[in-house]
């Protein structure tokens, strides 16, 4: 949700312009970027914090690199909707650089860097931010966080199986059924096969891919024209679109026949998911090909059965993405996740958990010269893990009792005078109203 524009007038609120005046700054943040307040930062600590658990549950290690990244790692010459979005530009020292579309290339990248020093498979998790510049015609959002987990060196479809068992995992932590979500999952090897038939280049093969990825956005004619006019004959282009209708394994057999490498990862997959006990969670559809040129094999979408939102997730095998930065290649496959589509479908489906701020204490000097008494009570109760609101200011009672209810205090500590000389302090529990006193090395 866009935040800002409600608040305070006043002090900020505009007036008329006289000469020397600071004119009103725009408290919006830039257009397609959001603020975090208290209650949203909390429903993504939320959401971050399961990704986090689940990731933690399957042994995976926590990294992280820089929002801003070299372009080159994303000038990919596949006609790619991230690269005509990319959020470039010069810095001052002439450097081309992007705020990341993706996570996927900084990770590469990473691991080149590391070599052998990370001894394979390497299963890295991160949760980032990443950037599009898209134009605003859409209303869309320019940025999004994306939690990615990704396997390195595992050429097996038992680690896509393993991507897409965590995914399950994290919608069933978050209150999300397979009644609510599915995974529409295919191959690029079943487009290769065709490919092949027909003897098209395989150079062709991530630009194809990325075209096909438009077939439910763009008309089906706009389609095949791009496909044509990127080098692929009609009669390859009309038999890549009747293989992307088939939706069943047996279907895609029967066109593909049973001996091609896509037909034996797919039914691998199938009968993992049996055993990762999540086959309800997952369909076969060959139409799934995913939008970054660089997948080679399986590719997976998380999708709301009603059909009401975008592809919650994505992922799949990308095998020759490190050839692509010059290094040897390592079989590779990874998913992104965005905290955007996901918080829509929670919304939709009164599945948004109830945040609201907790605070152990609230403690109230009851005046001024007691302000340090009631320092060293919030210090000793911080020390035994308390949070603790201490008021800071002089205030009336009735404001200190309003504000513990706002931050859903659970107990009031008055530091009063008479108390203190006695070497106690009034406790008040808020629910019930019970209050009593006790001694500073007794507070908990
Ligand atoms: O999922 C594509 C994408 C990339 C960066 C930012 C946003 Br919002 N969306």
């Amino acid at each position: 949700s866009q935040s800002g524009g409600g608040g305070r007038s006043g002090a900020l609120s505009p007036g008329p312009i006289v000469a020397g005046e600071v004119q009103r700054i725009d408290v919006n943040p830039p257009k397609g970027t959001r603020d975090f307040p208290p209650e949203e930062m909390r429903l993504r600590n939320w959401l971050f914090n399961n990704f986090k658990e689940v990731s933690r549950l399957y042994g995976f290690e926590e990294v992280d690199f820089p929002v801003l990244e070299n372009e080159a790692l994303f000038t990919r010459k596949a006609g790619e909707e991230i690269k005509d979005q990319l959020y470039c530009f010069e810095d001052r020292g002439n450097r081309r650089v992007a705020l990341r579309p993706e996570l996927t290339p900084s990770l590469a990248r990473l691991v080149i860097q590391k070599g052998k020093s990370v001894p394979l498979p390497l299963k890295w998790f991160t949760v980032g931010q990443c950037w599009r510049y898209e134009r605003m015609t859409r209303g869309r959002r320019r940025e999004h966080y994306q939690w990615n987990m990704d396997i390195i060196g595992v050429p097996g479809v038992m680690a896509e199986a393993e991507l897409i068992s965590s995914i399950v995992t994290l919608f069933k932590r978050i209150g999300i059924k397979e009644s609510d979500v599915g995974f529409k999952v295919s191959s690029r090897k079943v487009l290769q096969e065709v490919l092949k038939c027909y003897s098209i280049p395989e150079s062709l093969f991530g630009k194809v891919c990325v075209i096909i990825d438009k077939i439910e956005k763009i008309p089906v004619d706009e389609v095949k024209k791009e496909l044509m006019a990127a080098g692929v004959s009609q009669e390859a282009v009309e038999e890549l679109l009747q293989v992307l209708s088939v939706k069943s394994l047996t279907g895609l057999e029967e066109k593909l026949g049973s001996s091609g490498k896509a037909i034996a990862d797919l039914k691998q997959l199938f009968s993992l998911a049996e055993k990762f006990g999540y086959s309800e969670w997952i369909q076969f559809d060959a139409s799934v090909v995913r939008g970054l040129a660089y997948y080679t094999g399986i590719v997976f979408e998380g999708f709301d059965r009603e059909g009401k939102l975008r592809a919650i997730c994505g992922g799949g095998r990308y095998d020759h993405l490190f050839s692509t930065f010059g290094a040897d290649d390592i079989p590779a496959c990874g998913f992104g996740f965005g905290d955007a589509v996901v918080v829509e479908l929670l919304r939709e489906k009164g599945l948004l958990p109830d945040l609201s701020l907790q605070m152990d204490y609230i403690v109230c000097a009851l005046d001024e010269d007691l302000q340090g008494a009631a320092a060293m009570v919030a210090h000793v109760l911080r020390k035994k893990g308390q949070s603790v609101d201490l008021v800071l200011e002089s205030k009336p009672l009735k404001w200190v009792f309003k504000r513990a209810a706002r931050n859903n205090a659970q107990r009031l500590v008055l530091v009063g005078s008479s108390e203190w000389q006695r070497g106690v302090v009034g406790v008040k529990i808020l629910a019930t109203g019970e209050q009593y006193e006790v001694k500073l090395d007794e507070l908990i």
